[in-house]
């Protein structure tokens, strides 16, 4: 279905037909941006009283697109209700193009059965509309305090700055409205600015926003965890694990810190006490469960930084851990670096190459990625020279090699003997 698209100088009019009050901003064109919002006047600061600070824009509570919104408009629209029962609880939409058309997929063949979105699904062109609404949804949704995600006209022409100037709240009344963030308030053509989310990595801007904030502090990756060679419990951890099994990497000036409880679990063998069993209900029904030292944790995989706590070996584990992740970043990091850098210029563009803007956000992240990794593997160095130090890790080092020691002296003899 081609989609008709009003040009931007309709937006005033359409803003006033529908309610929309822009007291103190316009859409403007922003240079590397697209449009944003420009402060027409000066804006005052936020006073101690904050009742009686003024919004710069506010929108009414009908034309915001929240989950509430969508099921009341379910509630008045039978096609639109019907479709939202045969789509189901679907997860969140990923923006990997294949996962996007595999749902598009599974969406037209639940819907077949329903004329009105059977023949709207077939058109020609719509999975191409479906992932635009993806991108659309990804860049432009914003969390409210009440209503949650939610699209918001007239709030979505806000950019992104880190040094952001507002910040949006909801009225009782339910109306969104945008308000001055600091004490300076903003001044006459500047550009009023919100924050997108001050946590958020790379990776995840260039991916919802199709940026990468230059001036953001934040360096933080994620790296997907693989069952590790020969364990013969990897699949059945893969299997109960309810999170994703990755690890969070974060690195300031100050510290470098890695979060993952999947990795506790990836660690632990049966040996350690880490058990698998089959529970049978009495329907019947076959059920996976997971034991630590003989307790059921089926309901806390990821719990396991803190189950191993108290276990005389915990240090062990978290060496095992910590060599783990240290792998993983090497690998990582030689994978980065190996790739061929793409030699992109703003000049050069051969054909059938993505456009040069996305080259270039693609070196940047590979870059700050590397100085992530970087980072990282030396700083995961120093935390495994450090627990080598910790006298359990040397005293249980210790045992194992008299240990290896006796066998081989063991093994040796028994050869004597068979030469004997
Ligand atoms: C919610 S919209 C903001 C309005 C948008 N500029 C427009 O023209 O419709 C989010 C999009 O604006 C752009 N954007 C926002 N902040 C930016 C920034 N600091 N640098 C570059 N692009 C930005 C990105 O394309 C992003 O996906």
């Amino acid at each position: 279905m081609s989609a008709s698209q009003l040009p931007i100088e309709a937006f005033p009019a359409w803003a006033l037909l529908n309610g929309v009050e822009f007291r103190s901003a316009e859409v403007q064109s922003i240079e590397g941006k697209g449009f944003g919002l420009v402060a027409k006047n000066d804006i005052p600061g936020v006073s101690d009283d904050t009742s009686s600070t003024v919004a710069i824009i506010r929108i009414p509570r009908d034309l915001v697109l929240s989950a509430e919104a969508v099921e009341a408009y379910a509630k008045v629209d039978q096609s639109f209700r019907q479709l939202l029962e045969v789509a189901g609880h679907q997860s969140s939409v990923n923006a990997k193009l294949s996962v996007l058309s595999r749902e598009y997929d599974e969406l037209s063949e639940k819907a077949s059965t329903l004329p009105f979105w059977n023949d709207l699904l077939s058109e020609p062109g719509m999975l191409e509309d479906w992932i635009l609404a993806d991108a659309l949804y990804r860049s432009r949704c914003l969390e409210l305090p009440h209503a949650g995600i939610a699209m918001v006209p007239g709030l979505d022409m806000a950019n992104h700055s880190p040094k952001y100037l507002a910040r949006y709240d909801e009225t009782p009344e339910g109306d969104v409205v945008l308000l001055p963030s600091s004490g300076s308030g903003v001044s006459s053509g500047e550009e009023i600015t919100i924050s997108y989310g001050e946590a958020k990595s790379a990776a995840e801007m260039l991916f919802s926003y199709g940026f990468i904030d230059q001036e953001s502090g934040v360096k933080e990756l994620a790296l997907h965890l693989d069952a590790l060679p020969d364990d013969p419990l990897g699949k059945a951890k893969f299997h109960i694990y309810r999170g994703p099994p990755v690890v969070r990497l974060s690195l300031t000036e100050q510290r470098f810190q890695w979060h993952s409880p999947f990795l506790y679990l990836l660690i632990l063998n049966e040996e350690d006490g880490l058990a698998f069993r089959i529970a049978q209900d009495m329907e019947g029904g076959r059920e996976l469960r997971i034991f630590w030292q003989d307790e059921d944790v089926t309901g806390r995989t990821d719990e396991f930084e803190s189950l191993i706590q108290d276990h005389p070996l915990s240090q062990i584990f978290k060496l095992r851990a910590v060599a783990v992740l240290e792998n993983l970043v090497a690998a990582q990091l030689n994978r980065i670096t190996a790739e061929i850098s793409y030699g992109v210029t703003e000049q050069s563009q051969a054909a059938n190459q993505p456009r040069v803007e996305c080259m270039l956000a693609a070196e940047k992240l590979r870059d700050l990625e590397a100085q992530t990794l970087q980072g990282a593997a030396a700083a995961l160095e120093n935390e495994k020279a450090r627990l080598l130090l910790d006298a359990r890790v040397v005293a249980y080092l210790g045992s194992m090699e008299d240990t290896q020691n006796e066998q081989a002296s063991d093994q040796a003899s028994n050869e004597d003997d068979d030469f004997s």
